[in-house]
């Protein structure tokens, strides 16, 4: 006879083996490891298998080489997943989790960070749907926008519980509160109807990946989550965004923070897929122009702090008769480069204080004034206030800079040419 979902050998099973949590009453339970086929031998299987046995019964990465990874005996056939709404503050989010992560989220949340007020607006853009904008300049690292999702589920699961997949997601966005659901629906679906029930098709389209706590794997992306958020996930996609989004299971919280400073009106961007680790062509072929993005990329990569400073030491070496603006032109486009590929870490603050130092050699206030702004962002957003406060000096008495007047002072030096 089948075990009911609460009942072990020895009498009542509790899925909170760590912590006294009993299950809500409307819970509801998709325990795999009962009436799931076990695999006839033990893993690895092969791809096809995998993918055989996955057409019917798993939902994981598309990926060949990710699911070949997966180990379902530790994985799949022990999934223990629940439906279960949580409450952050007043807001409540309806989930399917692993009962194993359940017991991972801290038994009370953390009060969120407070981001910039007003710092974002959402509206139409020409090409792509709704978007957000920013309403206001906004420096480098400021916290813009913080977010409890909609709804939260594991990106990987065993469908032999009998409810089908679509069943799974209407069932997930049912018990989001009725006010929330009405706005969760008109998200952008970009999902075929002739595919996808309405429900799923909004999933698809607006989920963004979440890091949450979760037990050892062996291959981690099985135990990925998704979450759905009313704003957030009206934020569009690029390669170089401004922004980035991180989630805090703590206070249960998406926050997004920018990652350069973004002018008024500017839309506010991040990347669906993490460019950090995914930065092969195939995973930006649909999305940009590879080879001028491969190139630029290269250009970066190469770009050691000797090839940055160079043509400036050449120029102070040359006792100033070299083209400073050959130098800043130098330095502008690899500010560019960076910019188009949304890639600012290091080489970035040395160019623009090369920048600001040629500025001040020529006595260009304005530029000065620019670029010194710029290096300030960062130092700020890194929390290098001295030498930030020692910046806004610079700003405001350009002429106390040390190399201000250079060209000047070395064209009148005697032995000058
Ligand atoms: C998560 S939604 C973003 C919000 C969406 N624009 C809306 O109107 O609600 C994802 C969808 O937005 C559109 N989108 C996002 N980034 C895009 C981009 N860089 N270019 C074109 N369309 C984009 C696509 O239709 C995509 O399926």
């Amino acid at each position: 006879m089948r075990r009911g979902f609460l009942q072990s050998r020895d009498g009542l099973y509790s899925p909170y083996p760590t912590r006294n949590k009993k299950p809500d009453r409307d819970d509801r339970r998709l325990f795999s490891d009962s009436n799931a086929p076990p695999p006839t031998h033990a893993p690895p299987y092969t791809v096809k298998e995998l993918r055989d046995w996955g057409k019917k019964n798993v939902r994981l990465s598309d990926d060949p080489v990710m699911s070949a990874k997966v180990n379902l005996c530790e994985l799949g056939l022990n999934q223990r997943l629940v439906f279960r709404n949580i409450k952050v503050g007043a807001v409540e989010v309806s989930t399917l989790l692993d009962c194993a992560v359940l017991n991972m989220l801290p038994t009370r949340f953390s009060p969120p960070p407070t981001p910039l007020e007003n710092a974002i607006e959402f509206r139409q853009t020409p090409n792509k749907g709704i978007g957000a904008f920013a309403t206001q300049d906004i420096r480098g690292g400021v916290l813009l926008h913080v977010e409890i999702p909609a709804t939260v589920m594991q990106n990987t699961m065993i469908l032999d519980f009998g409810m089908t997949r679509a069943e799974v997601y209407r069932e997930l966005l049912r018990r989001v509160p009725e006010k929330t659901l009405h706005a969760l629906l008109l998200l952008k679906n970009s999902q075929p109807p002739e595919m996808y029930e309405l429900e799923e098709g909004i999933l698809r389209s607006n989920t963004l990946g979440i890091r949450m706590p979760a037990p050892s794997v062996p291959a981690p992306v099985a135990m990925g989550h998704n979450a759905l958020f009313l704003e957030a996930s009206r934020f569009n996609h690029s390669c170089s965004p401004n922004v980035v989004h991180r989630f805090d299971p703590q206070s249960f919280t998406l926050t997004v923070h920018a990652i350069r400073p973004i002018a008024r009106g500017e839309e506010i961007v991040h990347s669906y897929i993490d460019l950090t680790s995914t930065v092969t062509r195939d995973a930006r072929r649909a999305l940009l122009p590879v080879r001028a993005s491969d190139e630029r990329r290269q250009r970066i990569r190469d770009t050691k702090r000797e090839v940055v400073v160079a043509p400036l030491e050449a120029w102070y070496r040359g006792n100033g008769r070299g083209d400073l603006q050959k130098v800043i032109a130098f330095h502008l486009a690899a500010v560019e480069d960076m910019r188009i590929e949304g890639l600012y870490h290091h080489p970035y603050i040395l160019h623009i204080s090369m920048l600001a130092l040629c500025f001040a050699a020529s006595e260009d206030i304005r530029g000065f004034r620019s670029w010194m702004g710029k290096a300030r962002d960062v130092a700020l957003s890194s929390l290098a206030s001295d030498a930030a406060l020692d910046m806004l000096k610079y700003i405001v008495y350009p002429e106390t800079f040390p190399s201000w007047g250079l060209a000047r002072k070395m064209r009148n030096r005697p032995w000058a040419v």
